[in-house]
């Protein structure tokens, strides 16, 4: 990777501080999401401070994408609701109704989360630069220069600088996604949302990816929210880990609680699965 020590503060704003974040970003309170009769999320509770950042583990099918697309606001909730800087943003069903959220909320919520999805979902036809830079310029209003320079700073702290004008159909899985955590970046999100980001990779091209992500973790207070079947990774980035199972919290706790000496029966036969897998 080509980095140098300051990019990370200009490129994604500096860590303030080493204490364990406090305070509340994301909230969920009493959530309930439904497929049909699949109950997927049970009354979930759970928040996640400003500058923290938490895995999300659980068993397949347990709900972790599912929450990550609520905050994206790309799914309705049945019951409960999701706050995002104390604003309520989820769109409901009620007596088979949908009922909207507030258009102003959900646009300030829209523009302080960011997410890396499994699949890149890079613009094939358009270059490396104009992928990172396009959000920035059409959604946010951002000058073409500066959007430019950042770019720049971003493609440098994601160890891109020299694929900067080349296609994404030129470049490996690992390096499309690193373009695509850069342009989630250049939209300055309070809080970056990370859906499995290196399970559609080949093995050798993960490391390169999950070094990315532990650089921005380490130098910036970024809030993020990572659903991983990489369990060294989440000991080493998280704050905190929360174990799903039927759609709530099983346990949660720091990575070495969880990881080192879990509570529940179902945290652990779900870390010996995952051990056995690979
Ligand atoms: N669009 C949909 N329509 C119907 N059911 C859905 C839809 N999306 C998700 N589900 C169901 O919701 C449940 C939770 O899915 P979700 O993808 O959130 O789980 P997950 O914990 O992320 O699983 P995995 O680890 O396998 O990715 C699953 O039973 C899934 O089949």
């Amino acid at each position: 990777m080509q980095q140098s020590e300051s990019q990370p503060t200009e490129a994604v704003g500096a860590r303030s501080e080493q204490d364990p974040p406090s305070g509340e970003i994301v909230r969920f309170d009493k959530v309930v999401k439904r497929y049909g009769s699949n109950v997927v999320l049970n009354e979930l509770d759970f928040s996640v401070a400003p500058g923290e950042r938490v895995t999300l583990i659980g068993p397949s099918g347990s709900g972790k994408t599912t929450i990550l697309r609520l905050l994206m606001t790309l799914e309705s909730i049945d019951g409960g609701v999701i706050r995002v800087n104390g604003e309520p943003l989820s769109h409901m069903r009620r007596g088979g109704k949908l009922v909207k959220a507030n258009e102003a909320h959900l646009r300030r919520a829209r523009k302080s989360i960011g997410m890396v999805f499994q699949q890149f979902n890079l613009f094939p036809n358009m270059s490396v630069r104009k992928n990172v830079t396009e959000g920035p310029v059409h959604s946010l209003g951002v000058a073409k220069d500066e959007a430019n320079h950042r770019a720049e700073e971003l493609l440098d702290l994601v160890g891109l600088s020299d694929k900067i004008d080349a296609h994404p159909t030129r470049l490996s899985g690992g390096q499309q996604q690193r373009v695509a955590i850069a342009r989630a970046l250049a939209m300055r999100p309070q809080i970056l949302l990370l859906d499995e980001v290196t399970s559609a990779l080949d093995p050798e091209l993960v490391a390169g990816v999950l070094d990315v992500l532990r650089d921005i973790a380490q130098t910036t207070d970024i809030t993020m929210l990572c659903v991983t079947h990489e369990m060294s990774f989440a000991r080493d980035v998280s704050h905190r880990v929360l174990m799903f199972d039927q759609g709530q919290v099983a346990e949660e706790g720091p990575p070495d609680q969880i990881f080192g000496a879990p509570q529940e029966e179902r945290t652990k036969t779900f870390l010996k699965a995952v051990l056995e897998n690979g």
